[in-house]
């Protein structure tokens, strides 16, 4: 294979489609600080085996880096859960000093941050943040998600609703053209999952009790959760409304009136941003 060549920032393209070209897993963090290049972020190194794919994980790391750019220094951040928001939440680490603490969307992500040493307080103690950064299962081009695979959704959407701007980061894989295929997560009291998953089938919606080891998975708000395959959710904000409305129904994790101001989307190539 022909050696790669060197991109304006010190990185390397693949011959064929001009993508920036990534080291493998484990090389975006310490050693590896995302650049920007011609509208684009890249990542300015390469794999010596010059493998051109880019993993999940790295995509990730990249958008979660990329998401600092968001966070206002002297104030405090909402943040999300995920496997994406881990990343942002690393990333964070290194800007620690400048940011007075976090209002957090899960148990998980609190214990991530007061690990980095970023205080985190109580939603009820804040009265507007100014940005929220958390990832989605899937988005579509109004910026409408689908979220809460983590059963994190009812929490995220509390600090979302107040928060001026929803910065959503995703790997390229969650755009998707309609609402639907990743099955929608709906946080439920547990004595109306019956009623509420015969209404899901009236829909046209399979609703199935989200279980771990054979158990119902119990949310950090004592919860259970529903998954609910087989909806096209073309019109997200008239779902929400409806949805939300049935007795019994915490959260639906269609996030139509909480949706996205930005997404940054990580793809081989590098961040792509999205204004809503
Ligand atoms: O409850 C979890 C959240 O909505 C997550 O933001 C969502 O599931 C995406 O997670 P990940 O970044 O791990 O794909």
């Amino acid at each position: 294979m022909p050696a790669p060549a060197a991109s304006p920032a010190g990185g390397r393209w693949c011959p064929a489609s001009g993508r920036a070209r990534l080291r493998g897993p484990g090389r975006t963090g310490r050693g590896a600080r995302a650049g920007r290049a011609g509208g684009a972020w890249i990542i300015p190194s390469v794999n010596q085996a010059g493998d051109c794919r880019v993993t999940q994980d790295e995509l990730k790391a990249l958008v979660g880096q990329a998401a600092l750019r968001y966070v206002e220094p002297g104030g405090i951040v909402g943040v999300g859960t995920g496997s994406t928001v881990n990343k942002f939440i690393e990333a964070l680490a290194a800007m620690k000093d400048q940011v007075r603490g976090a209002v957090s969307s899960s148990v998980a992500s609190t214990e991530r941050l007061k690990a980095i040493g970023i205080p985190v307080f109580d939603a009820n103690e804040v009265e507007e943040l100014a940005v929220y950064i958390d990832g989605a299962d899937e988005i579509d081009g109004g910026g409408h998600m689908i979220k809460g695979g983590g059963a994190a959704l009812t929490r995220e959407k509390i600090v979302a609703a107040q928060s001026r701007r929803f910065v959503c980061i995703a790997d390229e894989s969650k755009l998707v053209p309609v609402l639907g295929n990743f099955p929608v997560p709906v946080e439920v009291i547990p004595m109306a999952a019956a009623r509420i998953t015969r209404q899901f089938a009236a829909m046209g919606g399979q609703a199935r009790l989200r279980l771990k080891d054979g158990v119902p998975i119990v949310t950090d708000n004592g919860q259970h959760l529903l998954d609910v395959s087989g909806l096209k959710i073309a019109q997200p904000l008239a779902f929400e409304s409806e949805v939300n409305q049935w007795p019994g129904v915490v959260t639906v994790g269609v996030f139509a009136h909480q949706k996205a101001s930005v997404c940054l989307l990580g793809t081989p190539s590098g961040v792509r941003t999205l204004d809503f």
